[in-house]
């Protein structure tokens, strides 16, 4: 199966150099900067095991040829358009898409463009370039989850599956992808909301005065504009993303954050601005993300 990973940043080098590792045929599509990084330098994993160098196979836009089966997309939300772009010679009529982006709004935008060839994907992992272009993983956690946006997962998904399972993360074929990807949408973006508002970990907000209160609305409105807007909410679910993020015993922190911290381009619109409209669509009160929102907005404005 001739595998292309879009974007060699986190979350695209790490599960990509996985399934190299692993003996998949994986290409890299890279911009300028990536390539002579990883040509120079090869595509380095730090991850708590220790550290690894891989020589990647590397492709630009203007280099892909023929058609690949199976293409992760590993792109923030703000390149997607770009990505759509260079990777429509590689989409042939049997190639299937798997993106790993936050939030929704991605997929309708692929579903656009691709069609049914778009399946749910979503990965869980706390993972970073350093700046030499390094990729960090910072905890164990690596799992990749994808399945048939219908719920299908018929034999092209299949062999999607027998080619994921075996490298070195968690690889979860799954049945209901769509679920997954609304409640992905519900941790993250409280998680997200929370530290990048207050800057600060979840420990040190769920320790200050008032800072259970301000994770709990955040979450009851986010959970409000998901479910008035489609997700068939899953209570056993909702109750564990919440037992999860209400821990004080755990310094979580999500990848808008960090991105934040060093300074980089975020997601806000993807995975804060997606759900105001989303509210206002469906009369959802929602002023604590709106404040979220608006700082947000005041960091890529003045970053
Ligand atoms: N990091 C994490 O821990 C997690 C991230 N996610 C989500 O995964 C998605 C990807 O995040 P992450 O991996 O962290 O992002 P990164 O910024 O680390 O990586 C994205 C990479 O995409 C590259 N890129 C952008 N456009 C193109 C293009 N047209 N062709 C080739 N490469 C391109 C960028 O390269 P260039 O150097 O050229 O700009 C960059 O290296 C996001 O939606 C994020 O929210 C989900 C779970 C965890
Ligand atoms: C859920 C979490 C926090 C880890 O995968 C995430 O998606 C992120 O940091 O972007």
């Amino acid at each position: 199966m001739r595998i292309l990973v879009v974007g060699a940043g986190a979350t695209g080098g790490y599960f990509g150099a996985r399934l190299a590792q692993t003996g998949r045929d994986v290409t890299f599509l890279v911009r300028e900067r990536r390539f002579q990084q990883l040509q120079q330098n090869g595509l380095a994993l730090n991850t708590p095991e220790g550290r690894t160098v891989l020589t990647p196979q590397l492709a630009q836009a203007s280099t892909l040829s023929g058609h690949f089966d199976l293409i992760i997309i590993t792109v923030k939300s703000f390149a997607l358009e770009q990505a759509m772009n260079d990777i429509a010679p590689a989409v042939g009529p049997e190639t299937l898409l798997l993106p790993v982006l936050n939030g929704m709004r991605h997929i309708d935008t692929l579903q656009a463009r691709f069609g049914d060839k778009v399946i749910g994907g979503l990965c869980k992992i706390h993972a970073t370039l350093n700046e030499n272009g390094e990729v960090m993983q910072m905890s164990p956690l690596h799992t990749l989850n994808y399945g048939a946006l219908d719920g299908n997962n018929d034999a092209r998904l299949q062999r999607v599956d027998a080619a994921l399972r075996g490298a070195q993360f968690d690889a979860v074929l799954s049945g209901n992808i769509i679920s997954e990807l609304w409640e992905k949408w519900l941790l993250l973006s409280t998680l997200g909301a929370v530290c990048c508002l207050t800057r600060g970990d979840t420990r040190q907000v769920l320790t200050s005065d008032g800072g259970e209160a301000l994770l709990q609305g955040i979450f009851a409105e986010v959970l409000a504009v998901i479910a008035a807007d489609g997700y068939p909410q899953r209570p056993a679910v909702t109750a564990k993303i919440f037992e999860t993020l209400n821990n004080p015993d755990a310094a979580m922190t999500s990848s808008m954050y960090r991105d934040l911290l060093q300074g980089y381009a975020i997601e806000a619109d993807q995975i804060i601005g997606d759900l105001l409209a989303r509210g206002a669509r469906h009369a959802v009160a929602t002023p604590l993300l709106n404040a979220v929102y608006v700082n947000l907005q005041m960091y890529l404005q003045t970053r």
